[in-house]
């Protein structure tokens, strides 16, 4: 036990590095990206600290060179499920007793194996496999996810010191436990930083965990994973078990063991889960938490007095930045009739300078989506409003999945602001706008309200105060994560903490204190120095 009570210093948001022409950067990366592509690579599921080849395979390529393969991936099912859950059980036994200051000394050297020798692997993998151009692999699968692995720690030495009042005679104490089982993270593809981060955050207050990342991100993943165990991280506090969402989800469900979960994907995948949990209820030893970050239609909505200029450059990187694959992509956008024209002609003007292929070319600003099934899906609306009476596509509408699945970046304008396109999320580099009467403002904004049943990041754009005050008051519960005069993207690590209610998840903010707190279970300690020698209580005496 610590002979000392132990204060972490507050980290500092990871730098950036620029990768200008020329820079020491650029070329080390350019080396790793070659490096990585000369070698065809075998993903095992890591169980208990080892490898584990499940003989069932898939084979995983680059989004913007279809035909290059990166990897071979071991799925897992039951039998590698249930392995990995006696193992995480067989680790807790250690690691649920082990000091927090000893656990989180791992994390915080993760972070600096990522920001140090890592770095350029963490980036390479992340451009290869989830098609990210140099500066969105930066910003998150070394940046955010550093800071993740800083600031959790740090939230979590503050709630450890966070201690109950004790007035004389008692001493009052609050321990924090880890859950009484394991959690099951389930991580998307969109980010590194969030496959890192869900089955991180619940390990260093405790808990053990299965991690089930997305099949279209495992190669970064992969490499996250040895990076931890470079970090020290024992065996069996963290295991990968990549596989088929339900070969992988159904035995994990249905272990008695299962305590929490941890989630980012879609509100389909998340409502699935969370029925499935319902109805396994009777099964589990205790009531499992459930955290959940889901989908959203995140909006930018401007007043007459938006500076356009400013409002060009946020909804174009909003809305095409990753190929608008991140769940706060802007993806609907409210504009008054009087500063139409001039949004229109400089935004299309942009947009068509915009150039999108191959990420190691790094003069492009979009790669390729993630699979033939999102290109798919993404083309399917833009054929969907090619072929409609109101609305009308004015930049972009083209593709091309020969090579790679390349969309260009497209504008829909729609006369109907109950379109399918202003209410489905698409997650892709599809942006429609509604342009309203000036008169209609108050109107409008209760329409952008309940125009989808989403709320996790929106963006307002006025100069007048008035407005913007009207604005964010009726924008309350719209979004969780809300901008004014800026994009509705890119939250920093405690700068802007994370997550959106309604349909978009349970709030539980990202890389926040709020969020360790479901990773652990408290209990209440009293003690009583000098305890009563007498049950009758005072009133009782006689008159
Ligand atoms: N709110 C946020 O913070 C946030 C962040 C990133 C992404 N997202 C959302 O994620 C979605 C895109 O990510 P995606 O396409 O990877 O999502 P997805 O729902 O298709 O998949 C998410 C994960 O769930 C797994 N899964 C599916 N069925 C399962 C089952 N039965 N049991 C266990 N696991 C199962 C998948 O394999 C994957 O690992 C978008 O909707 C986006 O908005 C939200
Ligand atoms: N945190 C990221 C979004 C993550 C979802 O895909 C952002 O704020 O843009």
């Amino acid at each position: 036990m610590p002979n000392a009570y132990f204060k972490i210093q507050e980290p500092k948001n990871e730098p950036y590095n620029s990768f200008e022409p020329g820079s020491p950067e650029k070329k080390e990366l350019k080396k790793k990206l070659k490096e990585l592509q000369e070698e065809v690579i075998e993903i095992p599921a890591i169980i208990g600290g080892k490898e584990v080849k499940s003989g069932d395979t898939i084979d995983i390529s680059m989004p913007h060179n279809h035909e290059h393969k990166l990897a071979t991936v071991h799925r897992c099912g039951e039998n590698e499920v249930n392995m990995a859950i006696e193992a995480a059980m067989e680790a807790r036994k250690e690691w649920a007793e082990m000091p927090w200051e000893e656990r989180i000394s791992i994390f915080q050297k993760a972070a600096d194996l990522i920001t140090g020798p890592w770095r350029h692997t963490m980036n390479a993998t992340t451009m290869l496999g989830q098609s990210k151009t140099p500066h969105q692999s930066e910003i998150e699968a070394v940046g955010e996810l550093a800071d993740f692995l800083r600031f959790n720690p740090w939230y979590l030495s503050q709630i450890m010191s966070d201690q109950p009042h004790s007035p004389n005679g008692m001493w009052n104490r609050v321990e924090y436990r880890p859950l009484e089982g394991f959690v099951f993270a389930v991580t998307p593809f969109n980010f590194t930083a969030i496959g890192g981060n869900l089955p991180t955050a619940p390990a260093m207050c405790g808990n053990v965990v299965l991690w089930k990342p997305s099949s279209d991100s495992i190669y970064s993943n992969y490499f996250f994973m040895k990076v931890l165990k470079e970090a020290g991280m024992p065996d069996g506090v963290i295991n990968f078990v990549p596989g088929k969402g339900r070969s992988v989800g159904d035995p994990v469900f249905a272990s008695h063991h299962f305590s929490g979960l941890h989630f980012t994907g879609s509100v389909g995948t998340f409502n699935n889960l969370w029925k499935t949990i319902g109805d396994n209820i009777d099964t589990y030893k205790t009531y499992p938490r459930v955290v959940g970050e889901t989908g959203g239609k995140d909006f930018i909505f401007a007043h007459n007095s938006a500076d356009v200029d400013a409002m060009v450059v946020a909804a174009l990187r909003g809305a095409y930045e990753y190929q608008g694959q991140k769940c706060s992509a802007a993806s609907r956008m409210y504009i008054p009739e009087s500063i139409w024209d001039d949004f229109r002609d400089k935004f299309v003007d942009e947009v068509n300078k915009i150039k999108v292929g191959d990420v190691e070319d790094f003069t492009t600003f979009m790669g390729a989506v993630i699979s033939q099934k999102a290109f798919d899906d993404i083309t399917g609306y833009i054929d969907y409003a090619k072929e409609a009476d109101d609305a009308e596509i004015i930049a972009g509408g083209t593709y091309d999945d020969s090579k790679g699945y390349f969309i260009d970046p497209t504008v829909i304008v729609t006369s109907n602001p109950k379109f399918k396109t202003m209410e489905e999320e698409i997650f892709g580099p599809v942006l429609t706008i509604y342009v309203y009467k000036d008169e209609d403002f108050d109107k409008t904004i209760e329409l952008c309200d309940d125009t989808s049943p989403y709320a996790l990041t929106g963006a307002i754009f006025a100069q007048d105060r008035y407005a913007l005050k009207k604005m964010s008051k009726a924008f309350r519960q719209s979004a969780g994560n809300f901008y004014i005069n800026d994009k509705p993207t890119a939250a920093i690590v405690n700068q802007q903490p994370f997550g959106g209610a309604r349909k978009s998840g349970t709030n539980d903010k990202a890389g926040s204190k709020v969020n360790l707190l479901r990773w652990l279970s408290m209990r209440s300690m009293k003690e009583t120095r000098v305890p009563p020698k007498d049950w009758r209580y005072p009133y009782m005496g006689e008159e």
